[in-house]
Formats: C-alpha cells, structure tokens, sequence
C-alpha cells in the first residue's frame, strides 16, 4: 500500500526566491524504512514538513502539484489528526520534552491522556514502551534530571507509545555517542519490525548503510536519485552531490581500479568481508 505520493511537487517557502522543493514525484510504501540523505539545505526536512503536513497548514508559501498522505490530499487533511498517523522524532531530544511533567512516566503518558485513553490502558501501554526501550527503571524520574541519551529514549518512547503507522524522525542521534546512536537504530529497527513505515534524515551513513531499504538523496530540492540502499549506495557519483557513500564502498571500488574487483560493491564491513571470502573460495 502507498502510504505518501507526491507528484510534480514544487514548494517555495513564504518570501523566498529559490524552490525548497523542486520537482519531486515520490511514493512511499508501507513497511518500508526509507533513508533521506544529502547536502546541507538540500531539502530533507521540507520534505517531511510536507508529508507531515506542516506544509502547508502551518508553513504557507506557494505549494504546486499533487501530496496525498493516506489517501488524502495534504490540503483536506487536518494536521492533529494526521500527527495521530505520523509521529515525529525531533533532532534535538531536549525539544520533545513538554517540561511540565515531573516523572518519565507522566511525560510518556501524556500523549495518551490527551486522545481520553482509559488510565488502565495508558499505564499498560507505557510500562510497555518502557520495557522495549530498556527504560523501565527510569519511570519515576524527573525528566529534567536525564542524561541526553536518557532524554532520546524517553523521547522515542513518548513517540511509540502513541503507535503511529509511519514516523519521521530528523537527524535522531545528533546528540549521541556511538553507542547510544548503535541503540536508537536498533529501536528504529524493532519500530520497522513492527510493520511501521519510517523516513529517516540522517547524516551517519555507515548506519544508514545497514538499516534503510530505500535511499532516496536530495540537492537543491529535488531528488537526484532514490532506490534500494545497496544500489543507491554503492555508486561513486553521489560524492559529485555532497552526498556521501560508505568508505567501504569507496574502498570496493579502489580494488576494482587496482584490477581485483569483488564481484559487487559492498557497502557494510560486513558484507565486505563475506565477498573477499567468497572471491578468495
Ligand atoms: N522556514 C524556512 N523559511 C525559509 N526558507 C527555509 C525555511 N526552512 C528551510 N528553508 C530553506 O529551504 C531549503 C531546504 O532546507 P531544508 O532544511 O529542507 O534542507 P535539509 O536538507 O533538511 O538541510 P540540513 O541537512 O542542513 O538540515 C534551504 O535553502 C533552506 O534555507
């Protein structure tokens, strides 16, 4: 099922010159994990403005062609109804805390309390989400006194505690360190599992690598190219975009040049590994 589609989409925010979006017809399916990568300013995040329909109700500006999101032209949708279907995970974890709850499990909660669910659910729900995340012991914590990578998970948790079926989530691990970043895709990984749809902004590319199905890379609001990861990835040209590509796949394609080519290019260390096996018998 599609669950976005664009077609002939151009979009130019309010008092600007320059197209943020440039022409991009795309659909999103469900269950697919979808990588949005690209230079600086490309357009990323108005993408998922719009398809969260931020554009055009909250951002004005001139909006061309067609954006139905669930079935639904973006203009007809209203935008609380659709964050009920679309949850977002912001860049910065520090901006998801509403800083009037005193307990990680009132913050968590409260999503919930705002659409009248029934207390003996919300609390079954939360505990939950809680003891997916690893999270459990920090229930009765002040969300003001968390560490950042505490504060990411309590903010993840906020967000699938609410289950949405397609979440955006915009650069998550900015504030991370290898091992929270590790986490949060592993998270991400048990949400698609789950039969979520997600588009993921992010710059980490090794990770990115790993995880998405589908890579779809922006510059100057149009998007020069999309398709399944391990495609998409492995072609050098995109380093003519400031996109980047694994080093792995850099390095696959320096052994071809030196004239020991593996018999594709790989873009995990991992699947590197098992093509020099296989070449080597
Ligand atoms: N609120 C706004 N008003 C006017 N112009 C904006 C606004 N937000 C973004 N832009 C412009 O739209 C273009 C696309 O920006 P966008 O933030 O979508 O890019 P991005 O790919 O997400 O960048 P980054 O990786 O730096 O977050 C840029 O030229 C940016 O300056």
């Amino acid at each position: 099922m599609v669950v976005a589609e664009l077609k002939n989409v151009n979009y130019k925010y309010p008092l600007t010159d320059n197209y943020a979006l440039n022409d991009i017809s795309f659909r999103f399916e469900e269950g697919k994990f979808y990588g949005l990568i690209g230079e600086n300013g490309g357009g990323k995040t108005t993408l998922c403005n719009l398809i969260r329909g931020l554009i055009p109700h909250f951002y004005n500006g001139e909006l061309e062609g067609s954006v139905r999101v669930f079935g639904t032209d973006i203009k007809e949708h209203n935008v609380e109804e659709l964050a009920v279907k679309i949850g977002y995970v912001f860049q910065n974890p520090f901006n998801q805390m509403s800083g009037i709850k005193n307990t990680v499990f009132e913050e968590v909660a409260m999503g919930l309390e705002n659409l009248g669910v029934e207390k003996s659910e919300i609390i079954q729900k939360v505990e939950d989400v809680l003891r997916l995340l690893g999270i459990e012991d920090l229930m009765t914590k002040n969300p003001n006194e968390l560490s950042g990578g505490q504060r990411q998970r309590v903010a993840f948790a906020s967000i699938i505690v609410m289950d949405n079926d397609m979440l955006v989530i915009d650069e998550p691990t900015s504030q991370l360190d290898p091992q929270g970043t590790e986490n949060v895709f592993e998270i991400i990984r048990t949400l698609k599992e789950a039969g979520k749809t997600i588009v993921l902004v992010e710059h980490k590319i090794d990770l990115i690598a790993e995880y998405c199905d589908e890579i779809i890379v922006m510059e100057q609001g149009h998007i020069i190219c999309s398709g399944e990861t391990k495609e998409i990835l492995s072609r050098m040209e995109l380093l003519d975009y400031d996109a980047q590509i694994p080093q792995v796949a850099i390095w696959g394609h320096e052994m071809a040049a030196a004239g020991k080519p593996l018999s594709k290019i790989p873009i995990t260390v991992d699947q590197a590994v098992r093509l020099v096996q296989e070449r080597e018998g």
